[in-house]
């Protein structure tokens, strides 16, 4: 196996296709079962490993420290959790929009785990980064294990799925989503059914979108726009919303025709995340 010291690496969005939330735990988390698929778009993250210990970012959030960036966050706790003598310079290409449901700081966090793991010549088997990952947020683990997935718990048990590859129109309608604050909605309902038998046969939903759509019109709108394409979702506790289409032509016709204030890419979901298959070619 190479013996790296350098490293650039994509850290994908996901979807999730579907969410559902069957329950609230004792400690305020919600139970859910979500169908994560991930997409070959997605943030750019480098790294050098160096000899002097320290952890530094090279590029900066505009209002986030550099101590509460998940990049950060991801490389600490890795280093804590090993003692290695080793440290990083992390310099990253943000793409992904903040808190717009697709994932961008998890996946951040998931492929600096990854990629750290492979420089600091650590090799610990996913799992073991799950562990660490899954305290940064509930959506690092899928990213970890890198195989579009069924996941419930909070979103850490995983059963990896195989979905026909597509292309998504991803819309971004330029509103910040907190999921914190969408999951602390006493209205937001939590009582949906554990999907039984086969989940391909259950009627599916993203059981945040009404709650969301009522307090952000955006979002809403969003959801309308798209669905001259085919049905619209919204991906996580929002605010990106989707729509497939079965070629990248008509996907990027549609791009062409959105209203100015939004943002938009187009992208191709893969069963294995882009990190996974990136990082495998450059090891070897
Ligand atoms: C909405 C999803 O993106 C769907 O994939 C995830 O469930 C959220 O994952 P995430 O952003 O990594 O979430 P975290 O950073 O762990 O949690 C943010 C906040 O969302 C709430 N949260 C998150 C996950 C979960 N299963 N139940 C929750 O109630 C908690 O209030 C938490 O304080
Ligand atoms: N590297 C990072 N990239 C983006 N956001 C980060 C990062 N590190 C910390 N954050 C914080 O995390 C918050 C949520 O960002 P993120 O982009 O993960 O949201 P999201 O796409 O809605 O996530 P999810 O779908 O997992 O709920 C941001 O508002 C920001 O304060």
């Amino acid at each position: 196996m190479a013996d790296l010291t350098t490293l650039s690496l994509i850290a994908p969005a996901k979807l999730n296709l579907f969410l559902h939330i069957n329950g609230r735990l004792p400690n305020g988390y919600h139970e859910l079962e979500t169908l994560f698929v991930f997409l070959d778009y997605g943030d750019r993250l480098h790294f050098k490993r160096t000899d002097d210990g320290a952890i530094t970012l090279k590029t900066q959030i505009d209002g986030l420290p550099d101590e509460e960036n998940l990049i950060y966050k991801a490389a600490y706790a890795l280093k804590l959790a090993t003692n290695t003598a080793f440290g990083a310079e992390i310099s990253f290409d943000k793409h992904l929009p903040s808190g717009g449901g697709v994932g961008g700081g998890s996946s951040d966090a998931a492929t600096t785990l990854l990629a750290l793991n492979a420089l600091w010549q650590l090799a610990l088997p996913l799992e073991k980064l799950a562990e660490i990952g899954v305290a940064l947020g509930a959506d690092v683990p899928v990213f970890i294990n890198g195989q579009a997935a069924i996941a419930q718990g909070i979103g850490e048990k995983l059963a990896p799925v195989n979905l026909p590859e597509t292309w998504y129109l991803v819309v971004h309608p330029n509103v910040h989503i907190s999921t914190g604050v969408i999951f602390n909605n006493a209205n937001l309902p939590r009582n949906t059914p554990k999907l039984s038998g086969d989940w391909q046969s259950s009627k599916h939903r993203n059981d945040c979108e009404e709650l969301v759509k009522k307090h952000y019109p955006e979002v809403e709108k969003t959801l309308n726009w798209l669905l001259k394409y085919g049905p619209s979702r919204m991906t996580g506790t929002g605010a990106c919303c989707f729509v497939s289409f079965e070629t990248q032509h008509a996907a990027l016709e549609a791009l062409k025709s959105l209203p100015e204030t939004w943002q938009g890419f187009v992208a191709r979901s893969t069963n294995i995340s882009p990190a996974h298959s990136e990082l495998r070619t450059k090891l070897n």
